[in-house]
Parts: structure tokens; sequence; C-alpha cells
């Protein structure tokens, strides 16, 4: 089996896949602070409460915009699961021809995402993924990298009020039922989720613009990220949700580079 580690700055989320088959997933924080034995125990057990044997893993794939991690998890792969594990990044094998000025500046995530895109949509695409920051990425049909735009995710902006408004409180990132609220927590998640959802559309709306200038189709436009559903229903300009775009991505990468 194979197991593939999607590091983000918030969290890490781990895939099991039998063949193309996720027998399951997980989601865990993102600290730089364990070491390679707390993230092995962490892994492990978590195998073990699903009644799956770690020591079934043969490969192990990882993409990280967390360079300060790299070295406990690598570390604990190679311990703990006695292979070396194969790190997207420059020389990988991904069929995506990758458009930015200097392509080793692309957060692995974002190229992680473009490849799992491109072979299930296998279209133009825009790529939106709701997690720390917020990415927008576009992706030709033939797989050209275009890049994209990056913008502060929506719980940093969140916390980012709480945190310099003094009055202000720290709230859930729950939908209220109108736009005009009549109490603080409600307003801010007025603003927060509303706002959000037009800074995607705009953002979505003026990248298929220039999308078009470079010959491409009408993109097809997915959403992916642990805060993905809860802009996605508001926006008017996303067309899927696959919370797995990663993970499959991660898999494909495997596949490309076995
Ligand atoms: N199913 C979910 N419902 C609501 N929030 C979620 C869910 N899954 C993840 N999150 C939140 O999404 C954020 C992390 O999303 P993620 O895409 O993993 O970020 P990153 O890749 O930047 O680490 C965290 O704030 C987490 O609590
Ligand atoms: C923009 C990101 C921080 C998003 O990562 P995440 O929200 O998943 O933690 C990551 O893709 C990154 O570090 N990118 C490098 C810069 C770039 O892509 O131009
Ligand atoms: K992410």
């Amino acid at each position: 089996m194979l197991l593939v580690f999607d590091v983000g700055n918030t969290n890490i989320v781990l895939g099991v896949y039998d063949g193309k088959k996720l027998v399951i997933d997980w989601r865990i924080a993102t600290t730089t602070q364990r070491t390679a034995d707390e993230y092995g125990i962490v892994v492990i057990n978590l195998f073990e409460k699903a009644g799956l044997n770690y020591k079934d893993i043969e490969a192990v794939v990882v993409s990280s915009v967390v360079p300060n991690i790299m070295y406990s998890l690598e570390h604990m792969i190679r311990k703990y699961f006695n292979v070396e594990p194969l790190v997207v990044g420059p020389g990988i094998k991904t069929g995506i021809n990758i458009k930015y000025d200097n392509p080793k500046e692309v957060g692995a995530d974002r190229i992680v995402n473009a490849v799992a895109a491109h072979d299930i949509y296998k279209r133009s695409l825009i790529i939106v993924d709701f997690g720390t920051a917020t990415t927008f990425c576009a992706v030709g049909k033939n797989g050209d990298y275009y890049g994209g735009a990056i913008t502060p995710g929506i719980k940093i902006a969140s916390d980012a009020l709480f945190e310099r408004a003094a009055k202000l409180p720290r709230i859930e990132l729950v939908k209220p039922p109108t736009v005009i609220c009549k109490n603080t927590v409600q307003s801010m998640q007025s603003g927060i989720i509303y706002g959000y959802a037009g800074l995607v559309d705009n953002i979505v709306t003026k990248m298929k613009k220039e999308m078009e200038q470079l010959k491409e189709e009408e993109p097809f436009v997915v959403a992916t990220g642990g805060l993905a559903k809860l802009i996605a229903t508001e926006s008017s300009t996303i067309d899927e949700i696959n919370p797995y775009l990663t993970l499959e991505g991660l898999r494909i990468i495997y596949e490309k580079n076995r």
C-alpha cells in the first residue's frame, strides 16, 4: 500500500491508498516541534486504531510547503516505514509544465493539485485551494501551469480581525442567514464568509478573462482544501468541490515516478 502526506501550514493530511482506492485519510496539526519519534507514535497509532498494519506500506510520497518540518518527517518515514520518501520537488515527473518565472518557487501543493485536476478533468482549469492561504491556480488544457494568485486564508483573516480589534470576539466560521446581521458575531461571520465568496468570484472571473487571452477554453473551476465547503456554496464561480484533490495528485505522482 501507498502512504501520502500533504503537509500544509496548518494541517498535515495523510492518505493510505491500495492501488487507486483511498482506504483512509487522517488530518493532524502541523507542528514543527514534533520529533521523528513523536510523529512516528502519532502515525502508527492512527494505523492501529484503523486496524491497518503500517508494515503493509511499501512506498511514501510527501508534498510539503513547510521546510522546517521535513527533517523530522523524513527521518520518521525512514525509521518507521523503512522506505525512502518520494518528496515532491524539482526533478520529480509530474506531467505539468510550470510557466512560473522560477518554477522551483511554486508551492508543491499547488503542483500536486494541478497534477490531479489535469488527470481527472482533462480540460483547462482554475483550482482554488482554501487552506492557511487560499491559492488560485490556472492550468491549461495541455497541463501548462500558468500561475495564479495567493491570498490570506479565510481562517487567518478571521483570526486577525479577532486579534486586532479589542471588542471583536473569535468567531466560528458559520454562514449567517443574512448579510445584514444584527449582532457582532453574525456581522463578523457575514463579512468574512460573504466577503470571501466575493473575493473568490472576483479573482476567478478575472483569471478566466486572462485565460481566454491565453487561447484556453472556458476553464472548469475546482475547489479543494479544508475550508472549501464553507465558501464554495456561496461562490457563483466554483463548479465543483474535490476534497481529495491533493491526495489524488500525490498518488498519481507516485505512479509517474515508480
Ligand atoms: N472538514 C472541515 N470542516 C471545517 N474546517 C475544516 C475541515 N477540515 C479542515 N478544516 C480547517 O481547514 C483549515 C486547514 O485546511 P488545510 O487545507 O488543511 O490547510 P493547509 O493545507 O494550509 O494546512 C484548518 O483551519 C482546519 O481546521
Ligand atoms: C501558498 C502556500 C503557502 C499555500 O499553502 P497552504 O495554505 O496549503 O499551507 C504554498 O503553496 C506555498 O508556500 N507556496 C509557495 C509560493 C508560491 O506558490 O508562489
Ligand atoms: K493546502
